[in-house]
């Protein structure tokens, strides 16, 4: 079918055949390409369907045109570049071709052979014998097969030699117990509610620099996609699983129904199907442009799924949890229940605060009304269905946090700082625990963003009893009070009275050097920490820690301590990056 055809052309041809094939089985749907969307009726005939079972297959990749075509082309193109050394770009074109691969062809199996040749170079030896099976199980030729022997031959004898692969999970544990019910966050950490600053978290127990108090994946998250919204790497896509947002060194796996999406595991594939990615799959093309309803609709898949597919039992349930007003501290999460987890985290998310701010949700109408599974559902349930996107559009819009991955290759832009150089927005999610941590300009926790997770580390000493405090967008040592105090109003909808703004904190390098020995320890360390060699490094990380913690009380506010706090951040960070740059640089 071309893809130049008007949309009334081809309502014209089909309907025709229509009036022809009167045992023909309609399905409409919305055939996807790759710039813009056509309205097509497609027709086949339930003899066929029943002669031919695996023509499901055939259709829906005529669905969302994985076609080999393309998918020989990016191969190319990836070829080209691993002729360049350029290995990043080549397999991210490496990627983007299985995405494209029908499922039963050659090219599957050619495009991760080439991943394998990749990984080989790299030095990342198992990821190549990893890759090397998953061409033979996907359709590699049998009468290319010798190259790929020599090379498993190889990989073997030369396993001993392989690149260490850090696991960042070595480094970020949890400082103290594990809360029973709340698995990841430490057990001395509380919810309390109060008419200042409505729910927020205080600890039982002090809290020193450096300890990390809460590991938490998000219940549901997106990875950014270019819109007319928003300016993002078209790759992101082809670097992070859809379900973790893991890069996982770009050893993904496609999607089997869209050009969209990839995996790290089957694992992944599987759970991210069975709670979202069947809905999203027919229309994942439509749902990477539409912006905010993208996570919004999301959720509503999640819902869905929960309810058993049932848009009665999701109102009945909507019904029930109206007044509910729970946090995760009333649930028990620690049993591994698909449906009663996810009730419990919606009943959560329905009792947050909404803001006033009224969504567009026209692409979500035009997403569902097209969308081949849901669409008498929508026609007969519209307004219930909007009602449910608007309230989480607005509640994503006080309690949705951005997701950061480190960059995958040493191109690194020199005209950035080194924060912004190697940390990139990649996505946004909801985190049920943390999103009950209130701001301050002057925080006492950062978030650290690791493989689709966020880390709660102390970067201030806090008393027992004490509110945790978390950094919006807007810190003292970055912004003047003026701005920040009109970001929070304006996007957050407070008035800001922390210390900083009550005391109105200068930012550097205005800040007052309260002790001069350690601003010369903080200048060593910001040149050293991210060069020190591993034990070294991280040692001047516990140094760094300690002397925030001990100076805090008579120096803080101080050049020297917000000096240490960036080299603690510095150090966090290069944990992700370092790992990150030795997956894809050369050996
Ligand atoms: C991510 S939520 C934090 C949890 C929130 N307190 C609650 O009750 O659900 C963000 C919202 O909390 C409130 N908030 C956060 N920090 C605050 C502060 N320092 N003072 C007053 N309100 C604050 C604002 O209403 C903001 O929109």
């Amino acid at each position: 079918m071309s893809e130049h055809y008007s949309e009334q052309r081809l309502s014209h041809i089909l309907n025709e055949k229509v009036k022809r094939n009167c045992f023909s089985l309609i399905v409409q749907f919305r055939a996807i390409s790759r710039d813009s969307c056509y309205h097509i009726s497609f027709l086949f005939s339930l003899n066929y369907l029943l002669k031919f079972p695996n023509c499901y297959q055939v259709i829906l990749n005529m669905q969302i045109r994985k076609s080999d075509k393309i998918s020989e082309a990016l191969r190319n193109e990836g070829n080209k570049l691993y002729g360049e050394k350029r290995f990043y770009h080549a397999m991210l074109k490496y990627n983007e071709s299985l995405c494209h691969t029908p499922l039963t062809s050659v090219n599957l199996g050619l495009a991760y052979a080439n991943r394998s040749a990749i990984y080989f170079e790299l030095r990342l030896y198992e990821k190549c014998l990893k890759n090397i099976k998953l061409a033979i199980d996907h359709n590699y030729p049998c009468e290319k097969l010798n190259v790929l022997n020599h090379r498993e031959e190889k990989c073997n004898e030369m396993k001993h030699q392989k690149l260490a692969i850090i696991n960042p999970w070595n480094f970020f544990k949890l400082t103290y117990k594990s809360h029973k019910k709340l698995h990841g966050v430490a057990d001395c950490l509380q919810v309390r509610i109060n008419e200042k600053y409505g729910k927020h978290i205080i600890t039982t127990k002090p809290l020193h620099v450096g300890d990390i108090i809460a590991i938490e994946k998000p219940f549901c998250s997106v990875l950014l996609s270019e819109s007319k919204f928003l300016k993002v790497d078209k790759e992101n896509k082809f670097q992070r699983c859809r379900n973790c947002l893991k890069d996982n060194q770009l050893d993904l796996i496609p999607c089997s129904g869209c050009c969209e999406v990839m995996f790290c595991s089957d694992k992944c594939h599987q759970e991210a199907n069975e709670r979202f990615h069947k809905y999203e799959c027919p229309v994942m093309n439509l749902l990477l442009k539409s912006g905010s309803v993208n996570i919004a609709l999301q959720i509503f898949f999640i819902a869905l799924s929960a309810c058993d597919g049932s848009i009665e039992n999701l109102q009945n349930f909507m019904l029930e949890t109206e007044n509910t007003n729970s946090t995760v501290f009333d649930y028990n999460f620690s049993q591994d229940s698909f449906v009663s987890n996810t009730k419990n985290y919606l009943k959560c998310l329905t009792s947050l605060t909404r803001s006033q701010r009224k969504f567009c949700i026209q692409a979500h109408d035009d997403i569902l009304s097209t969308h081949p599974q849901l669409k008498n559902m929508w026609n007969e349930n519209q307004e219930f269905i909007r009602n449910f996107i608007q309230k989480q559009c607005q509640i994503n819009d006080q309690y949705f946090h951005g997701i950061f991955g480190g960059s995958l290759t040493k191109t690194g832009n020199e005209n950035l700082d080194f924060f912004s150089t190697h940390q990139k927005s990649i996505g946004s999610g909801w985190f049920p625990f943390c999103s009950l941590i209130n701001h301050s300009c002057a925080p006492n926790v950062t978030r650290v963003s690791v493989e689709g997770k966020v880390v709660l580390v102390v970067c201030r000493p806090i008393a027992e009893g004490s509110q945790l405090f978390d950094c919006y967008k807007a810190n003292f040592n970055k912004q003047p009070k003026s701005s920040r105090q009109m970001t929070l109003l304006k996007e957050f909808n407070f008035t800001c009275d922390c210390e900083a703004c009550d005391k109105n904190y200068p930012a550097p390098p205005i800040l007052p050097i309260k002790d001069i020995k350690i601003v010369k320890f903080g200048k060593k360390t910001e040149e050293e920490i991210v060069n020190l060699k591993g034990g070294q490094s991280l040692k001047r990380y516990h140094d760094c820690c300690e002397v925030i913690d001990k100076n805090h009380d008579q120096n803080f506010p101080s050049l020297e301590l917000s000096l240490l706090q960036m080299c603690q951040a510095m150090y966090q960070l290069k944990q992700n990056h370092l790992i990150s740059q030795i997956r894809m640089s050369p050996g």
